[in-house]
């Protein structure tokens, strides 16, 4: 039964429609956690297009299961990751003009670069997981980083046209997964899960946690934080 780490980055994002002061990712994340949240995921953008460094200081102080950033393997978000200390850090992709993340980081062609942010953050003791597309060159590289996960990137699969396109999507991600388990990585999921997809993802033996955001934030919109979550908690735990 896979952890349910909850992303409040969208309610950060109906604040910042009106530069105002709510409302607070901060609620959500306590909200989330008395729905059965095993941990807070909030992605620290260097656009900060939603959550801001206010959110993550305060969250530090506030967050009682596991915290989890997403960032850029950037030096200025090195930087506040190694001042912040959250317990894990997962390192993903960003482009300006992306509504939101289009792929999986490209360890491959970033292998130096990811080396050096990596090392740095298991050596303030923080678990380091990289946001990745299920593919076989990716999660070799990232072994050889010897980082403690993988994130799989569901997006295809959650996005998939039919029926047959997801089922080869899913299959991807259940001989990812084998393939980092056999690697010794944790193996983590996330990116456009729903309630409606999310039981098969769930039940893919070996897989530790999903980070799940913006379909608990729509639900949550109409039944309530806490309640959204535990919707979500119990859809998961098969
Ligand atoms: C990496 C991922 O899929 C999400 O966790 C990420 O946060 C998406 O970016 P937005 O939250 O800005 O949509
Ligand atoms: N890494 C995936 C995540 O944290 C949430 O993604 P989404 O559910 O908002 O698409």
């Amino acid at each position: 039964m896979p952890a349910l780490g909850v992303n409040i980055d969208h309610v950060a994002t109906v604040r910042q429609a009106r530069r105002t002061i709510e409302p607070d990712p901060v609620w959500a994340a306590v909200l989330a956690e008395l729905g059965g949240a095993d941990g807070i995921t909030l992605h620290l953008r260097e656009d900060r297009r939603h959550i801001q460094d206010r959110d993550l200081q305060v969250m530090r102080q506030t967050v009682q299961v596991k915290m989890n950033l997403e960032m850029a393997a950037e030096e200025e978000m090195t930087v506040i990751a190694l001042s912040v200390k959250p317990d894990q850090v997962t390192l993903v992709p960003e482009k300006r003009e992306e509504i939101t993340t289009e792929g999986g980081l490209d360890v491959v062609a970033n292998a130096a670069k990811i080396k050096t942010c990596a090392e740095q953050l298991k050596a303030a003791g923080i678990e380091v997981s990289l946001f990745i597309d299920p593919d076989e060159r990716q999660i070799e590289t990232a072994t050889s980083l010897q980082v403690d996960a993988v994130e799989l990137h569901t997006g295809r699969y959650a996005d998939a046209v039919n029926a047959l396109a997801r089922e080869r999507e899913f299959e991807q991600l259940v001989t990812a997964t084998n393939l980092g388990i056999d690697h010794d990585l944790l193996v983590h999921m996330g990116h456009g899960l729903t309630y409606r997809n999310v039981s098969p993802i769930a039940e893919i033996d070996g897989v530790s946690e999903l980070n799940i955001g913006h379909s608990i934030v729509a639900r949550a919109l109409m039944v309530g934080f806490e309640e959204a979550v535990r919707e979500m908690k119990s859809l998961i735990t098969v």
